[in-house]
């Protein structure tokens, strides 16, 4: 069998953020308000300050403002609830993005929750996880978000199809579940807990992998012509999914990097200039 056909993030991505360029200078010409995403880091992680540095970037490249919050690791839940709840009542930010992972003696579902559901652009409340799994107007999460759109781009049809979603995680491994099943998808979740992963990735039509290990998904796992998205972004660049294997047996396949990654963040922009509309009335 051939190699697979790479599904590439970075590319797909620079025409979301060209577009969202062209959509925020001309709320901006309408309204005299340039859309604006405040960002949130707690602590110094090293991976984080890149994530949020890269975000401040894409949104200088798309003219959007930004608004940065430094917060020391030492900042408590309740620092962290009041701070998110006065940007969300700040009439000049249009969205807000806490960065995950924040400490483990903040409880981050609570600093989540005050964020207003009109500024989540991150797509991590309650509300957003309600709204996309319902397939009402609100806002995705944006990895799951982003490889939705990359399947779309590439022609993916999910109709019917056996998707293995690998990870649970609240804003990554569940919603993006959610969006396959809303696309017709049979959806299985496998987590560290699943008896025999390797027998439920063999079955699947397209395997997401989003938990965190790297290169646990082996080529000999894959199924032929398979699809595989590789969510992970572990240190050193390093997905989930052993590539140099599954490139072998895969009918499409997302790299790492130049995959995924680019399309959490084109989403992140494309949100919050819809956002910023939305707010601005136009
Ligand atoms: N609040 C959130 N926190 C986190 C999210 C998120 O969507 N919302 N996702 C991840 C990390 N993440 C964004 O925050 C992220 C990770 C990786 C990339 C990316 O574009 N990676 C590049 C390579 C980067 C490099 O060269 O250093 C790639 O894959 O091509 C973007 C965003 C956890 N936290």
């Amino acid at each position: 069998m051939s190699q697979a056909r790479l599904m590439d993030g970075t590319a797909l991505a620079r025409r979301i953020v060209e577009d969202t360029a062209r959509q925020a200078a001309d709320l901006t010409r309408r309204t005299g308000t340039q859309p604006c995403l405040a960002t949130v880091l707690v602590g110094e992680d090293p991976a984080s300050v890149t994530y949020v540095r890269m975000k401040q970037n894409r949104c200088r490249t798309a003219g959007i403002a930004s608004r940065h919050v430094a917060l020391p690791a030492r900042t408590t839940t309740e620092e962290l609830v009041a701070t998110l709840r006065s940007l969300s009542a700040d009439p000049a930010v249009h969205g807000i993005l806490l960065q995950h992972p924040v400490g483990d003696h903040i409880d981050e579902r609570a600093a989540f929750e005050a964020i207003a559901p009109e500024k989540d652009v991150d797509g991590v409340t309650f509300a957003s996880f309600a709204t996309m799994s319902f397939g009402l107007p609100g806002f995705v999460s944006c990895t799951p978000g982003g490889i939705l759109r990359l399947l779309d781009a590439y022609d993916v049809d999910l109709t019917g199809k056996r998707a293995v979603v690998v990870g649970r995680s609240a804003i990554l491994g569940k919603p993006v579940g959610m969006l396959l099943l809303a696309r017709d998808a049979t959806v299985t979740y496998c987590h560290s807990r699943t008896a025999d992963l390797s027998a439920a990735v063999r079955e699947a039509d397209v395997v997401v992998a989003a938990v965190g290990r790297p290169r646990l998904i082996r080529g000999q796992d894959v199924k032929p012509g398979a699809v595989v998205v590789d969510a992970g972004y572990n240190p050193g660049n390093v997905g989930d999914v052993d590539f140099d294997s599954a490139v072998e047996r895969a009918s499409l396949i997302t790299p790492v990097p130049g995959g995924v990654g680019p399309m959490t963040i084109a989403t992140l922009l494309e949100q919050t200039v819809t956002a910023a509309a939305r707010q601005l009335g136009v």
